[in-house]
């Protein structure tokens, strides 16, 4: 078993409310026991904002939802999970506790992972009765989002368990790094530590303020990081003579006193405060939430540059965002539609959603083409053209469409679209989509376009392959016997 339908998050916070969005998005079922009081708001806030940036994230067509369950109790949270992530505060006794009632009411070969930043995992799992199917999966805030997840075994655990969540996260568009032996704070946080180290000294001592550090790290390094580490960053810096000069050339520095190496800043109150208020002055107002929409709308145009790196094939947390879209594609569901009825094909249900509103409180431009895009989508994977079918050499390619904006679609409104085929021959697919609010049936918005069947690899117009014209044809049967849409053939500032 390594596909994952169903899930248990134990602990809601930061991080257990961001697991419960990323299992959900990619389609499986989560239950979840947190006794926090607010936790269903809590979490619901979180999960609002991961559907914001996966809007923004992705064009693919993301698999039905998971369902959300409140569970009252871990025990009754774990029931029939494949995988179980414990996602409670940071300390071992509490951790301990969890997991040991985890592994009472777990399924025998449920995956059970700790999100902890930097116990070991051979501490956490010394209580268990099972303990060879429990491991660390250290994820990064947001993990809705960022799609690394260090994979780190403990004594006990097996082989066998370790390989079996490095195929599991892939399901859910993340990277599983497995960390060779286990070490505290495993490998991202022992660096991240030493930043952090380095940087509250640098606040101490009044070098600068926070905002003076963040910007010399979003401005420089920063940036750098995202698409290559460090290693491969610094090779570029020896020049010519790649890594080993760079070694040699700077090497030495590391003897010179640059850093204060380990000597642990006093975290006393006076200092708290300081960085407390000057962290305040630093968000100038901005609400948490807020704060995490902008990282999240940027770390998505990160991913975005980074999917067409290296000449179009992608880079780094890039290439994984195309592979997995490629995954959503293969299994999107085809519209379930009856092809000799005579009526326009229902595609499309969706949502207007944070990102496609605009300055004037609506649904923008592009997002009404993306809708539309998504419809014809949707209608060539019924006709067979599928992601094989594209992989073979073969496609579609829109070559005209006409929108036209009727209504307005506001935040939150429920859409679904449908497509009629008016016209067809060989290569060419002449259709009609509709944009209707779900709540009136009102027409918000059509599009009239023309698609030209293409040998992809030669870049030229070739005729569809028979079985995809059969099935145009019977579509286009039955459509031919419905009026004309209000609208064909309409030109941009036409006379009425
Ligand atoms: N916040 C971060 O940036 C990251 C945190 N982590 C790790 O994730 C874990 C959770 O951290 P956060 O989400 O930040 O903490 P948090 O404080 O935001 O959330 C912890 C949640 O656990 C719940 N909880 C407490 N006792 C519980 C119990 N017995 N059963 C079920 N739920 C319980 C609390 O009500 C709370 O909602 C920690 O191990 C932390 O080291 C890992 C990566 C990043
Ligand atoms: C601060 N932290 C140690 C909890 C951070 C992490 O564990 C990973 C992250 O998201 O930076």
């Amino acid at each position: 078993m390594t596909k994952i339908t169903k899930a248990a998050c134990i602990g809601g916070g930061v991080i257990g409310g961001a697991w419960a969005a990323r299992f959900i998005l990619a389609g499986v079922d989560v239950n979840m026991f947190d006794p926090h009081p607010e936790a269903k708001r809590i979490i619901g806030e979180v999960m609002a904002n991961a559907e914001r940036a996966y809007a923004m994230l992705t064009m693919a067509p993301l698999p039905k939802k998971g369902a959300l369950t409140f569970c009252n109790s871990i025990e009754e949270a774990v029931q029939n999970a494949e995988w179980i992530q414990e996602s409670v505060p940071e300390r071992l006794a509490l951790k301990r506790g969890v997991l040991t009632e985890i592994d009472a009411a777990a399924s025998p070969d449920a995956l059970i992972g700790s999100s902890t930043s930097g116990l070991m995992p051979s501490d956490l799992q010394a209580e268990m009765k099972h303990p060879e199917r429990m491991f660390v999966a250290h994820p990064y805030n947001p993990v809705y989002l960022l799609p690394l997840v260090e994979l780190v075994g403990g004594k006990k655990t097996s082989k066998e368990t370790i390989a079996r969540a490095g195929v599991a996260v892939e399901q859910i568009g993340m990277k599983g790094v497995v960390i060779a032996k286990e070490i505290e704070a495993f490998v991202g946080d022992r660096l991240l530590e030493a930043l952090w180290r380095e940087a509250l000294w640098l606040i101490q001592d009044d070098i600068c303020d926070t905002e003076t550090l963040d910007n010399v790290m979003r401005y420089s390094f920063g940036m750098r990081w995202a698409q290559m580490g460090l290693f491969e960053t610094y090779r570029i810096a020896g020049g010519e003579a790649g890594m080993r000069h760079f070694l040699a050339q700077f090497g030495p520095c590391l003897k010179w006193p640059w850093t204060k190496f380990t000597d642990v800043v006093d975290l006393d109150d006076a200092l708290v405060e300081k960085i407390g208020a000057q962290s305040d002055e630093q968000a100038a107002g901005r609400s948490i939430r807020e704060l995490e929409r902008i990282r999240d709308e940027n770390l998505v145009g990160i991913m975005h540059a980074l999917k067409s790196g290296d000449g179009g094939k992608g880079w780094g947390a890039g290439k994984l965002l195309a592979e997995f879209e490629q995954r959503l594609w293969a299994n999107a569901e085809k519209p379930q539609a009856d092809p000799g009825q005579a009526e326009p094909i229902r595609i499309l249900d969706t949502k207007v959603n944070a990102a496609w509103v605009d300055y004037n409180g609506h649904m923008t431009e592009h997002r009404y083409l993306q809708v539309f895009g998504d419809t014809s989508d949707g209608l060539l994977r019924l006709i067979g053209v599928d992601l094989d079918y594209v992989k073979n050499g073969h496609s579609y390619y829109t070559v005209e469409t006409h929108i036209r904006n009727l209504g307005e679609a506001r935040l939150g409104d429920a859409l679904y679209s449908t497509c009629q085929i008016l016209s067809h021959d060989e290569k060419r697919l002449h259709i009609f989509s509709t944009i209707y609010n779900a709540a009136s049936s009102e027409p918000v918005a059509t599009a009239e376009q023309m698609l030209l069947h293409v040998d992809s690899k030669a870049s030229k117009a070739v005729p569809a392959l028979p079985e995809v014209i059969g099935k145009v044809k019977a579509i286009a049967e039955a459509h031919a016997t419905l009026p004309k849409p209000e609208g064909v053939g309409r030109s941009v500032g036409q006379r009425r």
